[in-house]
């Protein structure tokens, strides 16, 4: 029976509980949250690990005044159940549902909108500085941050500032090891000597001007209660480093770790998860790209592979495990493995460097400065293009064509299926002399017999999928799907342009001669992408056919499946048979 948990509609409830009452709360707040995601999906093991830091925060600072920011906020979901959330949370991550990530529109005890991480210590800064110039002293500003993340580049750019500050800052390290995979780099391994109490003289986060304490046992309340009271009263930056077991609370979360970061449908029981009829399907796209990064660095020995914190994600994990000296994962660090990559390729390696494109975009510069203007051979696999689904507005890869094409020297590529995806790795690994884009869905693909010989591809080449008349439909990508089951019964030509850049020129003559109407379609954003480029072309030519672009409106999607988000920006099948039936 669920008692406490249904008393508490916002933290002025649980500031009138006694300590005696937490740890029932706690026990209740994560079976709360265990018998929801076990069926709704969503990020598990990080949500239970800090239930006990989360009460504690909450009864001990006055949020919302106080500005609790959580990194990357998958862990946030006992925050939005004990503040006014918790009847809604049946519907995290749903199609009209709350968000899986704290966001400000939501809920005043969001501070800050994430779903990226290590961005939430220079917003806590940012918040304190505020608060000061603002001539508010009393308030206090708490960044929760993962020992992952605390890797991040901004995370450290914002210690580093805010140890010459006096704001009001208090960083809470949440170490529990993990990050989606074990945590990896010198920092972790300072973090272990510190947890064995072998690195107590030396303390990094001393050394940068910070109060440090701990570390203490997160799960512990009386230890957490009695700190977080002190570092309430205690002014300026301010770091406590707390210890928690991801998962914690559930046998097979705490053993599996890696599996239940997000572990899909599981027995709220049993724990155990629940595994589909096995009908044979097509892999999913990351897996084709983990299986033939392996197959080709067998027999090409400059390749090399790189993840930024990703390896299951990205399936990077094959080469991981098969060639562990060419194959790295750096941590949560995606400016640093395009560089990495970069250097990697002037000394002759031949560098894939496996990043989702939601992440690419914090390594913009790189990929402009590092790699593109130097023309270094980076080949880039960008995974979860275009819409990822429940995740929603923050990991949507649906930037990417536009913010890549502008960039000179860089080849972009989409496969439409599994086979292009191998093909066109293949093709690179021979020979390159320019950086490439190869971006690719979230999930599985379209081919159940994937692992066909190699073949290469030609740079800059489209294809012709199907003649028709009258009208032409260009996709990029994936989309191909869409389109082919949409003009099933239509007589409409149907090209797979492939590559957004360079544009097969040719066949685009030959495309604007023979149709009236051209229709492109794409999952990126409508501004500047592969639509644009076909508009740019036509511009320049002088044609003036009618060209429609299909893609991403110029706003935020949300979250929900893929199916749904398709169908809600008219990139579904039906959708589109309607609109091409209506152009015939
Ligand atoms: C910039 C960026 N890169 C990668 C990710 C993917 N990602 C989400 S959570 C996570 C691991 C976070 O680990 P940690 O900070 O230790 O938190 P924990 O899950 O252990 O609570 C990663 C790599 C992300 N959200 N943002
Ligand atoms: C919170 C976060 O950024 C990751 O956990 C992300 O949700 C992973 O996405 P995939 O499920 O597509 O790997
Ligand atoms: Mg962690």
């Amino acid at each position: 029976m669920q008692n406490l948990l249904q008393q508490i509609h916002s933290p002025e409830d649980l500031r009138d509980l006694s300590t005696n009452d937490l740890p029932e709360l706690a026990k209740e707040l994560r079976q709360f949250i265990i018998n929801i995601v076990a069926t709704k999906e969503g990020h598990l093991g990080a949500s239970l690990g800090v239930v006990e830091l989360t009460i504690a925060l909450h009864y001990t600072f006055n949020t919302p005044n106080d500005q609790l920011i959580w990194d990357v906020g998958h862990q946030a979901y006992g925050h939005k159940i004990l503040t006014g959330r918790r009847d809604q949370f049946h519907t995290n991550r749903q199609l009209g549902g709350i968000s899986g990530f704290p966001k400000r529109e939501e809920s005043e005890y969001d501070s800050f909108g994430v779903g990226h991480a290590s961005t939430s210590i220079s917003a806590a800064l940012g918040m304190a500085i505020a608060s000061k110039i603002k001539g508010d002293t009393e308030k206090q500003h708490i960044a929760v941050i993962g020992d992952a993340s605390i890797a991040g580049g901004m995370a450290f750019e914002g210690l580093n500032h805010a140890g010459v500050t006096d704001a009001n800052i208090l960083v809470i390290l949440n170490d529990n090891a993990i990050g989606i995979d074990p945590s990896v780099g010198a920092l972790k391994q300072y973090l272990t000597n510190v947890k064995k109490g072998t690195q107590k003289r030396n303390n990094i986060i001393k050394a940068l001007n910070f109060d440090y304490s701990g570390p203490i046992d997160g799960h512990d309340f009386e230890a957490l209660l009695k700190e977080l009271k002190r570092l309430k009263n205690t002014k300026g930056p301010k770091f406590l480093h707390v210890i928690t077991t991801k998962g914690k609370g559930l046998k097979q979360a705490e053993a599996d770790q890696v599996k239940y970061h997000a572990p899909g449908k599981f027995d709220a029981k049993t724990g155990d998860l629940i595994t589909k009829a096995k009908v044979k399907q097509p892999p999913k796209y990351q897996d084709v790209f983990g299986h033939t990064i392996v197959e080709l660095a067998k027999t090409n020995p400059k390749i090399v592979g790189i993840t930024p914190a990703m390896p299951t994600g990205s399936s990077l994990k094959f080469m991981m495990e098969a060639m562990p000296d060419r194959a790295f994962d750096v941590g949560i660090a995606e400016q640093h493995a395009v560089t990495l990559a970069a250097g990697m390729a002037t000394q002759g390696l031949i560098p894939f460097c496996n990043i989702y494109s939601t992440f690419l975009q914090r390594a913009y510069d790189q990929i402009i400065h590092d790699v593109a203007l130097q023309k270094l051979p980076v080949i880039f696999c960008l995974d979860r293009a275009g819409l990822v689904g429940a995740d929603g507005a923050t990991h949507h890869g649906v930037f990417d064509l536009s913010y890549l094409r502008c960039i000179p020297n860089l080849i972009i590529f989409a496969p439409r299926n599994e086979i292009e995806l191998r093909n066109i790795m293949y093709t690179v690994q021979l020979e390159l002399d320019a950086p490439i884009a190869i971006r690719y869905p979230r999930g599985i693909g379209v081919t159940i017999n994937w692992k066909q010989p190699f073949e290469s591809i030609e740079i800059g080449k489209g294809s012709c999928l199907k003649e028709g008349q009258k009208l032409a439909v260009l996709s990029i990508g994936n989309m191909a799907k869409n389109v082919t089951e949409a003009i099933e019964n239509l007589e409409v030509s149907h090209y797979d342009m492939r590559f957004v850049k360079p544009l097969d020129e040719t066949l685009l003559y030959h495309i604007f001669k023979s149709h009236h109407t051209i229709v492109t379609v794409e999952d990126n954003t409508i501004k500047g992408g592969f639509g644009s480029a076909i508009l740019e072309f036509a511009a320049q030519h002088s044609y003036n056919n009618t060209v429609k672009v299909l893609g991403i409106p110029d706003t935020f999607i949300e979250h929900g499946s893929t199916a749904e988000l398709q169908q809600a920006v008219g990139l579904d099948t039906n959708s589109l048979k309607a609109l091409f039936e209506s152009l015939l």
